[in-house]
């Protein structure tokens, strides 16, 4: 094997390198190579930060990608938390397993905490990739599949109950005129979730399309309630058939997102996508684990679950200003001893959270209550996981009796975290 290291090049890509760049990414996520236009350039090249977008380099070509970007993410308690978002992770077929990722990673990784991010993020395409990395599960997501005949949903509906309030099909202007204020509440509101910026908009709605990614238009559905104010956005499209000998509808109804910042927008929506004539069958797309829909049926075993995956990965990066980002349930102090084999954000830590909620976290020399992986602290960080089973599965170590109930105690929440996009 030749010695990559020296042959093998990492850097920050230049302009005139993106053509070759974007056709690397492609042949790394097996997309198709055929005529990658100069749109998908383009839009590379405004999509992000040239110098957060790097690239590894053998004899001149492309054969590694990577790219980063700012995000706000949404700790428990709903403040943002600045996250160094990765995307576009591929290494060619050709130069797999010699180590050119990590030396993405680590530059990447260490760029991001020289700037003061708090954590990094990530969606993985497998789950063997990242933890070597530090970073851990923090969220996940449910798809239901619906058979409405059998919710007990009334198949009359006509609209939402309460009075004044109504649900109007809309398109892409309806859509970036009054989803990213929606979306502004949502995430406010919802640990997990992260910020959509104006190039978001754009591209789901549209308005990035190229000859590689044709746009078809979906369906749009906004939510008002009684004082107009809009509580809820749904994207669906659906299928239009029928069985050849009885002519009974046999459509699919998917949902493409589905944002409600109300209980009532949340039902009325639902209900919607479940009474459009002719749909029998109802997919959910991605959703929160502890997701209403169910519940929100009269006859909740109609929602079969039908999918379920590890979503969001998190790398914490400074501690501190993690744990002092969230709230907490209760009150206590917690002393952890955190490992990070990359150097970045490993030590011994004690949290003090007061009564209300608020976290003062501090480097300590006491006795550890809990050892534990900066990847283990990342799945409790956003409050979906718990210590007790970290602890029976051996990868958090309780040094002190009783301290992971009352960690547990202080770090779950009462919903779980959601981040509903991809990147
Ligand atoms: C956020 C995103 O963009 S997710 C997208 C990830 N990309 C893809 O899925 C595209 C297809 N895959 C690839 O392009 C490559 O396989 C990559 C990018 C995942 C890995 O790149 P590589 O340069 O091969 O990784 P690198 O050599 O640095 O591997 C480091 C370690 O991770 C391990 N590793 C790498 N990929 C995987 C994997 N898919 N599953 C399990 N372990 C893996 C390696 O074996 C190695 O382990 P070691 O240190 O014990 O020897």
């Amino acid at each position: 094997m030749r010695d990559l290291e020296g042959d093998v090049e990492v850097r920050a890509v230049t302009e005139a390198e993106l053509p070759g760049w974007v056709r690397a990414a492609h042949a790394g996520f097996l997309h198709p190579l055929a005529g990658i236009s100069d749109e998908a350039v383009a839009h590379a090249r405004a999509r992000g930060d040239i110098g957060r977008t790097q690239g590894a380099f053998d004899r001149g070509r492309c054969v590694g990608t990577y790219r980063s970007y700012a995000q706000e993410l949404t700790a428990v308690g709903g403040a943002a938390v600045a996250a160094n978002a990765v995307s576009a992770v591929t290494v060619a077929p050709t130069h797999r397993r010699r180590g050119i990722l990590t030396r993405m990673m680590a530059a990447d990784l260490a760029a991001a905490k020289e700037r003061g991010d708090v954590v990094a993020t990530l969606i993985a395409t497998e789950y063997g990739i990242y933890g070597r990395f530090g970073f851990g599960p923090a969220t996940s997501v449910t798809e239901w599949t619906v058979d409405v005949p059998r919710s007990g949903l009334d198949p009359r509906w006509s609209g939402p109950s309460d009075a004044g309030a109504r649900i109007d099909l809309v398109d892409g202007d309806g859509v970036r005129e009054f989803g990213p204020e929606l979306h502004e509440r949502f995430r406010a509101a919802r640990h997990g979730a992260v910020n959509r910026d104006q190039w978001w908009w754009l591209r789901n709605t549209g308005q990035q399309a190229t000859p590689e990614h044709p746009w078809q238009e979906p369906f749009y559905a906004l939510y008002r309630d009684p004082s107009g104010r809009v509580d809820g956005l749904v994207a669906y499209r659906a299928t239009d058939d029928e069985r050849s000998d009885t002519r009974q509808p046999v459509n699919t109804l998917t949902v493409l997102s589905l944002t409600a910042v109300t209980p009532a927008a949340e039902r009325a929506l639902w209900h919607f996508v479940c009474s459009v004539d002719r749909v029998v069958t109802v997919k959910s797309g991605w959703r929160a684990p502890d997701d209403l829909l169910p519940q929100l049926l009269p006859d909740p075993r109609a929602a079969r679950v039908s999918g379920h995956a590890d979503w969001l990965w998190v790398r914490i990066l400074d501690v501190v200003r993690a744990l002092e980002a969230r709230t907490y349930a209760g009150s206590g102090a917690l002393v952890l001893e955190v490992a990070d084999a990359a150097g970045l954000a490993g030590g011994r830590y004690r949290l003090e959270v007061a009564r209300g909620g608020g976290a003062v976290c501090a480097p300590t020399r006491q006795e550890p209550d809990l050892t534990l992986g900066v990847g283990e602290l990342a799945r409790l960080w956003l409050g979906d996981e718990s210590v007790a089973r970290l602890v029976a599965l051996g990868l958090v170590a309780e040094d002190r009796a009783g301290a992971a109930a009352e960690a547990d105690a202080l770090f779950r929440t009462a919903r779980r975290p959601w981040c509903q996009d991809i990147f």
